[in-house]
């Protein structure tokens, strides 16, 4: 995704939204995000580190989101909007307990990315569309262990949404490319990711390689 936000007037109609291990130490990292975002079409890059100091954030930053803006990905970070501003991020991704979407776009202005939780709620993500956010993220639709997720989203969430709305959706929470054609084919615009692909077996390249693949054919009906 060129430096923007997230649209539906990018060329495919569902979008990987790769999203950071908890913890990572970035000059580690580094080559896996590489080797994910040369593997194939990845629309955007949230820095989600838990349980870190802001230092080490922006460390991090600096050494993730050249890697991700050299390519045209957008990069998010994940419930720190003074420090996205602060650390040249394409925006933040803040949720119901973080920074309330209306100070998070004071803090960021109007050319920023703000993303909002909105778990399974039709009534947040009207609050978060009206209000202006640039994607509300629904989940979690499968079991995850990279989250402790209290909260369980349907597909049919996604298809009520796409057909009212024009404010893009992302479903979030245990999709892999083995389970995430019901929610490419209810309407989802971006499909966010954490173990399909840091932790496939095969590598991170390999994770994106088989969810564009299975994007690619559920779209193809
Ligand atoms: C794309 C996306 N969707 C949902 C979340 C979860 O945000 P939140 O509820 O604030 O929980 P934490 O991620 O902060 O633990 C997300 N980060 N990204
Ligand atoms: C951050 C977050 N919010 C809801 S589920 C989740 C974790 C998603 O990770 P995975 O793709 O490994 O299930
Ligand atoms: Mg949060």
């Amino acid at each position: 995704m060129a430096k923007g936000k997230p649209t539906q007037a990018e060329p495919a109609a569902c979008r990987l939204y790769l999203v950071t291990p908890p913890a990572l130490e970035p000059a580690a990292f580094a080559p896996l995000l590489e080797e994910a975002l040369d593997a194939g079409d990845v629309a955007c890059v949230q820095l989600r580190l838990k349980d870190c100091s802001e230092d080490d954030i922006r460390r991090a930053c600096d050494v993730l989101r050249p890697i991700a803006q050299e390519r045209e990905v957008a990069f998010i970070l994940n419930d720190h909007p003074r420090l996205a501003r602060e650390a040249g991020c394409d925006g933040v991704h803040v949720g119901q307990s973080d920074t309330p979407y209306r100070d998070a776009r004071k803090i960021l202005g109007n050319d920023a990315i703000v993303g909002v939780t909105c778990h399974d709620s039709r009534h947040l993500a009207m609050i978060a569309g009206e209000e202006g956010a640039d994607y509300v993220a629904f989940g979690a639709f499968f079991p995850t262990s990279t989250k402790t997720a209290e909260y369980k989203a349907e597909p049919e969430l996604l298809s009520w949404w796409s057909e009212l709305m024009e404010v893009p959706c992302v479903a979030i929470g245990g999709i892999t490319a083995e389970n995430c054609a019901p929610l490419v084919t209810a309407g989802a615009d971006f499909l966010a990711v954490v173990n399909a692909v840091w932790g496939h077996p095969q590598g991170p390249g390999a994770g994106v390689r088989a969810l564009n693949a299975a994007i690619e054919a559920a779209l193809a009906g």
